[in-house]
């Protein structure tokens, strides 16, 4: 029997359900204020759409709506009768023009501070006096829907989801939908629309929904089937919510733009209507799908021994769900970089008491904490990333090039490693020039090819920009506009929080890698500067010597006519002075026979004027493209490059044929058409 309580409990002792924890700690996932709450929604519903469609090897089709809701909107939506005022004064709603002129400029200028890098909250806050603003936020999408049945449990219940698994997602905590949800609950009362219909069904589910906070429980208020006559197939989310446009327009627009330079393959329309019927304040835009290629999809897998060093229950874990009949299988079937082998060699090192034919459910806590320590310690090879799917070189370069328009771009795919038992790759690309970048740098993060844009000074990506000592590139990182584009893919981005904004700088494995990312990007441009340099010098010195030869011709022309009339060689007839002493004494020692035949051919009329200015240029000519290959030949840095070639078929289209001496090129159409290479300029 448990012995008896002394005394009465602690009558303050309460236990909170995740979705009311959540409610009362929204900043962590985001909801720290209106505006930033608007931003995250949009945020969450379109990494979702995108995660759906991927998952289904569909490229990804996302229509994303804002739409101000009036006062009166938003009055008739929760069933309240529109009243109308009598003294609007008494309201503290009620903005004079001159207030509003007041709080439209504060909020841009708190919107110029963070876009400048300042630290999240844009200002974001609402208007002063009470007065607040509604938003529509729809976004649809073309991906695998959910199951009728499971659309409560997803959406109304927190931390709740399908991606859960060692495997790369946008998403991973089963939270985001739910937080807006939670915000909209808080802000309007208005619960969630959802529709969606899964591949081939015949019916679309529709839903309108919110939580019991107390029970983290689903509310459905109603559930339909209709028919899916449209064989349509994706997911629409509709939520009414308290937010604030002005100040993260500027931001929910750059996310679009980063999404877009990181997702070339997807297509985003994107539509903002203000309720006052202002359209001069509306924005509607796509940013088109300029790839039809598309990353191979993530695949799960499984850990990478290293885990055990991050998580103290694992192996405890699996050792109680693994279906594996031997330990030395289960060691080598339950991780990555363990083979048979490998494992058996492990078991042996394991000591008294092991066996590599036991059960693994006959591992007892004190074994389990040994196999623990051993894998701690052991050494394993770097999983190979194959489960990983990174935005890839050609993609991030289009995305780029179309984006930006740099002058210059290289890219670096960094080689999978192990960060905290996940797989991990760092992909990098670094831009010189372009429209719309500012001089300096430019930074971009993307995390399992989400833009990051918050907390960007306390970011790694941020911290080895800085580090980094351009100048030993030949790069001005103060006059010249740098970009610079790292993506980090992995099965667990260790992010600071649960709103992934930022990767900290403390994870020193994601630091060098980062860095040798970006390191091999600059050594990529320092071998194009050291090129370009030199083709500038040598163009300037072929500038000058054209400039020269149709004089150096014309006295050359005079001096041998004059020595052809007199029948004298010229170098008996220079008057010049001395000339070097092992030359003795003349300028130049000229074969006396070449002479003699030089003058013959001036006296036929066989070597003119023209003839001199013509050899003169072809040796200037030869002379500049000896140079240039003996440049090349001296900096081999960054002197190759990578090219990305994608399979054709019949439905390309190619541009006219582009000829060289040694070979000819047909362009796919689309290339000149994305922005790769204007067609003015196939020559
Ligand atoms: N547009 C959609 N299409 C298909 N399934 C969706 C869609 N939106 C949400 N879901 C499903 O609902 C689940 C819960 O979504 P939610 O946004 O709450 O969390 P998450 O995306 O799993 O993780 P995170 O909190 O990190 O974003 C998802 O795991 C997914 O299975």
């Amino acid at each position: 029997m448990p012995p008896k309580s002394k005394g009465a409990g602690d009558k303050n002792l309460k236990s909170k359900s995740p979705a009311e924890f959540f409610q009362d700690n929204k900043g962590i996932a985001g909801f720290e204020n209106a505006g930033k709450s608007l931003y995250t929604t949009l945020r969450e519903f379109i990494e979702n759409s995108l995660d759906s469609a991927e998952s289904i090897g569909v490229l990804p089709d996302v229509d994303i709506a804002v739409e101000e809701v009036t006062l009166s909107q938003y009055e008739d939506l929760i069933g309240l009768k529109a009243h109308v005022r009598k003294d609007s004064a008494l309201y503290a709603d009620i903005e004079t023009d001159k207030e509003k002129q007041k709080r439209l400029k504060e909020e841009a200028k708190a919107a110029a501070k963070a876009a400048k890098g300042g630290k999240g909250d844009a200002g974001g806050g609402g208007r002063k006096g009470g007065a607040k603003s509604f938003f529509r936020i729809t976004v649809k999408d073309n991906g695998k829907g959910m199951a009728h049945d499971d659309i409560p449990n997803m959406l109304g219940r927190v931390l709740s989801g399908t991606k859960y698994g060692v495997r790369q997602t946008r998403g991973k905590f089963g939270l985001g939908s739910k937080m807006a949800l939670i915000w909209s609950k808080q802000t309007t009362g208005l619960p969630i629309k959802i529709t969606s219909a899964q591949p081939k069904s015949k019916f679309t589910s529709r839903y309108v929904l919110d939580i019991n906070m107390e029970k983290n429980e689903p509310n459905v208020h109603s559930a339909e089937k209709t028919p899916n006559d449209s064989a349509w197939h994706g997911a629409e989310l509709s939520v009414i919510i308290e937010g604030n446009w002005t100040t993260y327009r500027n931001k929910v627009l750059s996310y679009l733009r980063q999404l877009a330079i990181v997702t070339p393959y997807a297509q985003f329309h994107f539509r903002y209507e203000s309720a006052g019927g202002d359209a001069r304040q509306n924005v509607d835009a796509t940013f088109r799908r300029r790839t039809e290629v598309m990353p191979a999809p993530p695949t799960t897998t499984k850990h990478h021994p290293s885990a055990a060093k991050e998580n103290q229950l694992l192996i405890k874990d699996l050792l109680s769900q693994t279906r594996e009949k031997t330990l030395q299988a289960f060691l080598n079937k339950e991780f990555t970089c363990i083979s048979k082998e490998y494992a058996g060699r492990l078991v042996a090192e394991l000591g008294k008491g092991f066996e590599p034919g036991m059960s693994p459910k006959e591992v007892s806590d004190t074994q389990g904490t040994r196999i623990q320590q051993l894998l701690c310690d052991a050494r394993f090879a770097d999983p190979d990333g194959a489960c990983l799917s990174p935005a890839g070189e050609y993609n991030l370069r289009l995305g780029i090039m179309k984006e930006l328009a740099p002058d210059w771009i290289a890219s670096y795919v960094g080689p999978a490693l192990a960060s905290q038992g996940h797989p991990l790759i760092v992909e990098a690309c670094v831009s010189l020039g372009g429209k719309d970048v500012k001089s300096g740098f430019n930074v971009f993060r993307f995390a399992n090819r989400i833009p990051l844009l918050f907390e960007a000074g306390s970011d790694v990506v941020t911290r080895c920009v800085q580090r980094l000592n351009w100048g030993s590139y030949k790069i001005d990182k103060n006059n010249d506009k740098i970009g610079v584009f790292v993506s980090i893919v992995s099965t667990k981005i260790p992010f600071k929080g649960t709103s992934k904004e930022y990767i900290g700088d403390d994870n020193t494995e994601i630091a060098e890698a980062v860095d040798r990312a970006i390191r091999g990007c600059a050594t990529q441009l320092k071998g194009k500067i050291v090129r370009a340099q030199a083709a500038k010098e040598r163009k300037a010195r072929k500038k000058v010597l054209t400039r020269y030869i149709p004089d150096v011709a014309n006295a050359i022309a005079i001096m041998i006519s004059a020595s052809a009339e007199a029948a004298e060689p010229p170098s008996k007839r220079c008057k010049w002075g001395p000339g070097a002493p092992s030359n003795g004494g003349k300028l130049w020692q000229v074969d006396p026979v070449f002479e003699g035949k030089l003058l013959e051919q001036v006296r036929n009329g066989d070597v003119q004027r023209s003839t001199i200015e013509r050899k003169l240029s072809d040796f200037v000519e030869r002379m500049d493209s000896e140079q240039a290959l003996e440049h090349s030949m001296q900096n081999k840095e960054g002197l190759s490059e990578t090219m990305h070639l994608v399979p054709t078929g019949p439905v390309h289209k190619f541009a006219p044929t582009v000829h060289h001496p040694t070979c000819a090129f047909r362009l796919l159409d689309t290339l000149c058409a994305g922005g790769f290479l204007p067609r003015g300029d196939l020559k």
